[in-house]
């Protein structure tokens, strides 16, 4: 799959780099799985034998994703609809996905709401509602997971943050504090839960660029003066994020628990902040608001 691959619900040509019957007998529930970055992780844990629900918002879409899944890999996929700021919803989700599978061993939170913003710009209901959709939601769905299948039978959580929690970064104070509240409570979380057989942890992407989510905030085109910043000298595809998560899952990462595999090729120690790109794409209008 290209990194300019502008369909998001195009499967990969994936090239196998575990055993194929890694997840066999294992079930998903992955949060914004009908699209982009969490399309490709539940097709490539779909590609490992894994089972998997997909759970977002928009009912279309999600029965579309469901379809080209099962079609790719011969897996079942189960869409639910759910907004992970509503609890009854995710309580009614998680239901309808046990009563199909009977478990759910791995849970990927990847749902979330991002625009480009000045922070005095935010409006007090724009800054709670990212916060609500990114860290509200990824809590609402680990507690409901936990209360009704992994306190007793163990699992693994993966939560999908980015590198904007890392350091300052323009026009993104709410995403970068939504995404530190997600990776502490995947510390305490790591640190309660642990006893229950559960690890948690986060996957924090860098630029992924062939998803909407990506093109929305305006990073449409990836440039060789872009791509040359970064130590591997390009940005991120959703397979190599797809890649990361599934080692993460696997018996190989028992001793990973608490903490943050940052999957960026070494974009956050090298690019300047974006200071200047996002700069001129917001002042020029490309970065749409
Ligand atoms: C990602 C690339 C970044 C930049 C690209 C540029 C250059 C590249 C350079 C650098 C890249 C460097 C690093 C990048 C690395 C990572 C980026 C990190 C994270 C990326 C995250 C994502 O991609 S998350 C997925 C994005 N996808 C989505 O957001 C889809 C879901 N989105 C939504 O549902 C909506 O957009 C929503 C989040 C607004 C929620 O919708 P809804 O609940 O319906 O809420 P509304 O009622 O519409 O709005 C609520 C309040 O929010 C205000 N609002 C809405 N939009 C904006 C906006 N664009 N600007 C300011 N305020 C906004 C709205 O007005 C409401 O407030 P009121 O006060 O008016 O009520
Ligand atoms: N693309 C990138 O460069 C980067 C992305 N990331 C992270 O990767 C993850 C995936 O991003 P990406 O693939 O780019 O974006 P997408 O926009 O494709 O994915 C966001 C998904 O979240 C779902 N979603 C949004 N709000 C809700 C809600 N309230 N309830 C349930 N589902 C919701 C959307 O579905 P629907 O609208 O139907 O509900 C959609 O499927 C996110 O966590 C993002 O922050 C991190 C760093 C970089």
């Amino acid at each position: 799959m290209s990194a300019e691959s502008s369909n998001e619900k195009c499967l990969s040509d994936y090239t196998y780099l575990f055993k194929p019957d890694l997840l066999k007998g294992k079930v998903a529930f992955v949060t914004g799985g009908a699209t982009g970055i969490c399309f490709t992780i539940a097709e490539i844990l779909m590609r490992h034998k894994c089972d998997t629900v997909i759970a977002s918002r928009k009912w279309d879409r999600l029965q579309e994703s469901a379809k080209e899944l099962e079609r790719g890999t011969g897996r079942k996929c189960l869409p639910v609809k759910m907004d992970v700021r509503k609890p009854e919803e995710i309580q009614a989700a998680v239901d309808k996905a046990l009563e199909t599978f009977g478990r759910i061993d791995i849970l990927i939170n990847g749902a979330a709401g991002n625009f480009l913003s000045p922070a005095a710009g935010l409006s007090f209901n724009a800054f709670r509602t990212v916060m609500e959709i990114d860290a509200h939601g990824t809590f609402n769905v680990m507690k409901v997971v936990y209360e009704k299948y992994m306190k007793n039978h163990g699992g693994v959580i993966v939560n999908i943050t980015a590198t904007l929690q890392i350091r300052g970064q323009m026009l993104q104070l709410h995403a970068g504090a939504a995404k530190a509240a997600i990776e502490t409570m995947t510390k305490h979380l790591a640190v309660e839960w642990g006893k229950d057989k559960i690890r948690v942890m986060c996957v924090a992407p860098g630029p992924v660029a062939d998803t909407e989510g990506y093109r929305r905030l305006g990073g449409r085109s990836v440039d060789s003066e872009y791509e040359k910043a970064i130590p591997i000298q390009r940005v991120g595809t959703r397979e190599d994020i797809g890649n990361t998560v599934i080692y993460v899952v696997s018996d190989a990462a028992q001793l990973l628990t608490g903490t943050t595999i940052i999957a960026d090729g070494g974009h956050w120690l090298t690019s300047d902040n974006n200071y200047h790109r996002v700069q001129r794409l917001f002042q020029s209008g490309q970065a749409k608001l």
